[in-house]
């Protein structure tokens, strides 16, 4: 059998059979395959996981020899696995929580026309309207980390200023909590980004106000995890703890987020570019020239580029992640702290690079909260032959109605 698979009891129209997460390995060899898996690859419990489906778990277990390849995010992150520490794994729990709260939003028939454009409640009579979607998750997000009691401040993309939560927690969490929202109502993929900081002990004397800032203004060297979590065909969570870079994708029949791409490693160089080249005329020299020569075939790859862009941040670092290439946006539009050091930091764990055009992303001092920046992320080779044009930051920015 190449899949896990559970037979549901028969009903009087159709005889349905749920696949648990085929597993991405090379199933042809299990046993060797699994003889090199990591010990904590193992004890997913599947006949607890078909009674609480209410389905027959004597077919399940005769499943329990493949499902014991499978390891859920929880189990990856614990004592078993990689062991992250106890507070981080409690933190991680409460994120994938929220993340799971999330994609039901941006799924439900209800919430379909809740993107952007939705006006913000200024007036008594506003108020009772519903919120955008992107206001929804920052409360979810925040909710999920209070209860935590591991965080001591959160600072968001959709907040002015920082939320001091709690004294003690040993975490800093920055976060965009729904990218690319402007393109919900079209059910375009959305997603979550977030990073983690340990909370610096020696400002712990300062005003609440001035320590909240200074903790999420650490610079992304500093991060101790990050992730982004996609809402798409799939609902997939991708992070790194500082060793490698892997993806859980959700189950939904379970509600688990199954390690389905273990040690992601960008290709070192890749096919595709993905940009808004709409404002080709508003690039610098260096970036056309770039652009001009990868399509045409004539860079240091002699093949022509593809290009891609869905304009929705979190999906097209995704798609770059696993097929390589370069993704970027070149003006001065995404946010350092929330979303430009959280993915450098899952790129670089998976042997890519995060640039500014110039530098280094994670090497930057972000000095402003909501400090914006060129962004260029992908394949080592790609990033390092885009670098050499030298001029590839537009500085043109003339704020765009689309
Ligand atoms: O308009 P551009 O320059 O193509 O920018 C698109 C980018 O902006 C985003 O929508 C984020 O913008 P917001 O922070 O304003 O939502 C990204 O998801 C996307 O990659």
């Amino acid at each position: 059998m190449l899949s896990s698979t559970i037979s549901l009891k028969p009903n009087s129209n159709f005889s349905p059979r749920i696949h648990l997460f085929p597993p991405k390995f090379d199933i042809a060899q299990p046993k060797s395959r699994m003889a090199s898996l990591p010990s904590f690859l193992g004890g997913l419990n599947l006949s607890r996981v078909a009674a609480n489906m209410g389905v027959d778990a004597s077919s399940a277990a005769a499943s329990s020899d493949q499902s014991s390849e499978f390891c859920t995010l929880m189990e990856y992150v614990g004592k078993g696995g990689i062991d992250v520490g106890d507070d981080l794994v409690v933190l991680f729990g409460h994120l994938e929580y929220a993340s799971k709260k999330i994609a039901a939003l941006v799924a439900s028939p209800f919430n379909s026309s809740l993107g952007k454009n939705v006006t913000i409640a200024s007036t008594p009579s506003e108020r009772d309207e519903p919120k955008p979607l992107d206001i929804v998750s920052n409360e979810i997000i925040l909710s999920a980390l209070r209860h935590s009691g591991k965080v001591s401040v959160m600072a968001s993309e959709e907040d002015d200023l920082p939320v001091w939560i709690n004294d003690d927690g040993p975490y800093v969490v920055v976060t965009d909590p729904l990218d690319g929202s402007r393109n919900i109502d079209a059910s375009i993929p959305t997603g979550t980004i977030f990073g983690v900081y340990k909370r610096l002990v020696e400002l712990d004397h300062l005003p609440v106000e001035e320590k909240a800032i200074l903790n999420s203004l650490q610079s992304g060297t500093r991060l101790v995890a990050a992730g982004y979590v996609l809402y798409s065909s799939a609902t997939i969570l991708c992070a790194s703890f500082g060793s490698g870079t892997h993806a859980f994708t959700l189950d939904h029949s379970t509600g688990d987020f199954i390690l389905t791409h273990p040690n992601i490693k960008i290709p070192p160089r890749g096919q595709i570019y993905s940009v808004n080249d709409a404002r080709y005329f508003d690039w610098p020299q260096g970036l056309r020239q770039y652009i001009d020569t990868i399509r045409q075939g004539k860079g240091k790859y002699p093949k022509k580029y593809s290009a891609r862009y869905i304009c929705s941040l979190v999906a097209d670092f995704h798609r770059t992640l696993l097929y390589g290439g370069v993704a970027m946006n070149p003006r001065d539009h995404l946010r350092l702290v929330y979303e430009a050091n959280p993915l450098s930091f899952i790129a670089e764990q998976a042997r890519g690079k995060g640039s500014d055009g110039k530098s280094r992303i994670l090497s930057l001092q972000p000095v402003k909260l909501h400090q914006r920046l060129p962004l260029f992320l992908g394949s080592p080779e790609d990033i390092d032959e885009l670098e050499s044009y030298g001029d590839v930051q537009q500085k043109v920015n003339p704020g765009y109605e689309v």
